[in-house]
């Protein structure tokens, strides 16, 4: 273990005649909400093996010095291109849950990948099952309605809006409506203050709360004439986000080059 903080102690971890190796597993941004709680799953995995925390202040090089096979991000928007830099180029696969993730990042991560062809990077904006089922929902359904506008409720303590789930899902709706053939959403608004119609995403409006108790929450509104559908999901505790995490982290040696989302990860 490569840390500079104390943890159980791992490499005593046995592996079973016959069984597969554990998959040695470097977090960055381990003292962080999302951080503590991938260290516990980690540490609690038969099958993986915590080699390395690292969080802000630490040393990058821990992770590779400690042999991680595998590296989970859950950062910050403004270094995790870094950090994901930096494991390609020591050729350890990432799994990615730091947001700030535009269609140019991804094409610069791509970029990156295509001289490591045998490293895998997963970057996903929620590894929640609930939260990917709900942007699938959205996506089915937003052909049929003529208006669609997002919600996100997030914690105080997030830095970044909309979330990275919303701009995603919003992006995903906009290709359906598009691809339906549906022009904007009605809105006859010609007079508001800055900010009470939402941030724009591809035409799709996204309107950020942050209030103190809440955890990660996210609707999608949809209307027609005379009825409206909500698709919401709560994530109440960061436990939720694990599973995703998990499959990510031992499926990504096997999935070189970079994948969007786990959609793919859950035969979606
Ligand atoms: N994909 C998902 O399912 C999912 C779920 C929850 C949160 N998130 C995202 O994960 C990110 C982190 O969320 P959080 O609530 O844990 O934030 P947080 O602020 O609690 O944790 C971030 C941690 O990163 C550390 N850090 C900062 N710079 C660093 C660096 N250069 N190297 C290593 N560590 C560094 C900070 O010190 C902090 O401990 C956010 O972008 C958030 O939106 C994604
Ligand atoms: O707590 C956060 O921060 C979350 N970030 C992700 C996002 O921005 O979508 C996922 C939900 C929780």
């Amino acid at each position: 273990m490569t840390t500079s903080t104390p943890v159980p102690e791992q490499h005593g971890a046995t592996v079973e005649a016959g069984a597969a190796p554990v998959v040695p597993v470097g977090v960055l941004g381990a003292r962080g909400r999302m951080g503590t709680e991938v260290v516990k799953a980690v540490t609690a995995a038969g099958d993986l093996e915590l080699v390395a925390m690292v969080d802000a202040g630490d040393w990058l090089f821990d992770v590779a010095n400690a042999g991680a096979q595998v590296v989970v991000d859950f950062t910050r928007p403004d270094v995790v291109m870094d950090n994901i830099r930096f494991c390609i180029d020591h050729d350890i696969h990432c799994v990615v849950g730091t947001t700030g993730f535009d269609e140019e990042r991804l094409a610069t991560v791509a970029g990156w990948l295509r001289a490591k062809p045998d490293v895998g990077v997963v970057i996903a904006p929620n590894f929640g099952i609930g939260a990917v089922l709900l942007m699938r929902f959205a996506q089915e359904a937003a052909r049929f309605f003529p208006s669609t506008e997002i919600v996100e409720l997030h914690h105080p303590g997030k830095v970044d809006a909309p979330s990275g789930t919303a701009a995603r899902t919003a992006r995903l709706v906009a290709a359906a409506r598009d691809a339906a053939g549906l022009p904007p959403s009605p809105d006859a608004t010609t007079d508001s203050l800055p900010g009470a119609r939402g941030a724009d995403v591809d035409g799709v409006r996204v309107h950020a709360v942050r209030l103190t108790g809440l955890v990660a929450h996210q609707e999608v509104l949809m209307g027609a004439a005379g009825e409206t559908l909500t698709l919401r999901h709560d994530s109440y505790d960061r436990a939720s986000f694990m599973p995703g995490v998990l499959l990510a982290v031992r499926e990504v040696r096997r999935r070189p080059g970079l994948t969007v989302g786990v959609e793919s990860l859950l035969d979606l």
